[in-house]
């Protein structure tokens, strides 16, 4: 079997590390500079292993299995430059965002650029620093079609790589999407010092929210209860390795975040109030991350909003 991830970022760098040990991996970067030094400055501490080749040319990619790691805003204009060489392969998508120009995720995109290509998507609770380094982690890999699941869950487990397959792609990418706004909001609650239990308050009812709109949108509530969904919001809550967490924690606190970091829940935020309102959604956790985002809002007005709400039946 033979892979290419296209997207030489942290994420996209790390699983083709982790991918070298089955085989041949090449990795598709726009500047590929850095490559000469085997090490990415965006992965940093990882050296790439021997062999594999780095390239910015995407006609050289012949690859029947692509891996697409790219930021969720960037997908669009990439499908637009390159998809029509991409089609008839299996497209798995690794991003976790909402597409904001068409509010729809980036499995769609690409379904949508390349109509006859498998579409997966690749998600769940993961590091890139910890998959770079081959530290044990358990993801999903969703496939509408199962044969097709079952396929990629075998070519792409690798020793320390753990896929549990599933048919439901809107579940599992939308998980992966939202609970990046919940990591926001938890962020923006510890950096404000409102608190442990604050947080845990702020991932509960954020669970809620998650799930109340990817099951309007046709997810399956089980999957947001798995790897996608809970296992991602735990550890994006949790953990300041987490650059959606960071980002909340200098909302809350009121200082400057460091720009050019890739926080995909801003965008998605926004989306999500947009998608919400189309939908008839209550989201308020969203709204307000969007609101935070955007400098709509401040951080004690959030809170009031949030506790001012009717009080309701869990
Ligand atoms: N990092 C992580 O731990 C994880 C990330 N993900 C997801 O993976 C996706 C990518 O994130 P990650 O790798 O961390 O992001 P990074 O910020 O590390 O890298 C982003 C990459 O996108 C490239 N890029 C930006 N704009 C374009 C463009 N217009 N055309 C082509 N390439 C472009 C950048 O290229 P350049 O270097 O030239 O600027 C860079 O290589 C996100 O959706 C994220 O949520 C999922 C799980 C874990
Ligand atoms: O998705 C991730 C972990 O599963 C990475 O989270 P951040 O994008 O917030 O760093």
């Amino acid at each position: 079997m033979s892979v290419a991830v296209i997207g030489a970022g942290a994420f996209g760098t790390a699983l083709a590390v982790n991918l070298a040990g089955r085989g041949q991996v090449t990795l598709w970067g726009r500047d590929t500079g850095w490559a000469r030094g085997r090490e990415n400055p965006r992965l940093p501490g990882i050296r790439l292993p021997a062999g594999m080749q780095v390239t910015n040319r995407i006609d050289m990619i012949q690859a029947e299995t692509l891996l697409l790691a790219l930021p969720a805003q960037v997908l669009g204009g990439f499908l637009a430059k390159h998809g029509a060489r991409l089609g008839g392969r299996r497209l798995v998508n690794c991003a976790k965002g909402i597409d904001l120009a068409t509010l729809t995720g980036p499995s769609a995109l690409i379904a949508r650029a390349c109509p006859l290509a498998t579409v997966a998507v690749l998600t769940g609770p993961s590091f890139a620093a910890d998959i770079a380094r081959g530290l044990p982690t358990a993801l999903t890999l969703a496939c509408a079609d199962a044969a097709a699941a079952e396929a990629l869950q075998r070519d792409l487990s690798t020793a320390t790589l753990r896929l549990y397959r599933t048919t439901d792609v809107t579940g599992a990418e939308l998980g992966g999407a939202l609970k990046n706004i919940i990591a926001i909001a938890a962020g923006a609650a510890i950096g404000a010092g409102y608190g442990d239990s604050a947080r845990a308050s702020i991932v509960t009812r954020g669970f809620a929210e998650m799930g109340r709109l990817a099951t309007a949108l046709g997810a399956r509530p089980e999957t947001l209860n798995g790897l996608s969904g809970l296992g991602d919001l735990v550890l994006t809550c949790t953990s300041e390795q987490s650059r959606n967490f960071r980002y909340g924690l200098a909302l809350g606190a009121g200082r400057p975040f460091a720009q050019g970091t890739t926080v995909e829940g801003a965008a998605t935020a926004r989306a999500v109030s947009a998608l919400a309102r189309q939908k008839a959604i209550e989201m308020p956790i969203s709204d307000l991350v969007a609101g935070l985002a955007e400098g709509r809002i401040a951080m004690k007005q959030a809170l009031d909003i949030l506790l001012n709400r009717p009080l309701k039946e869990e």
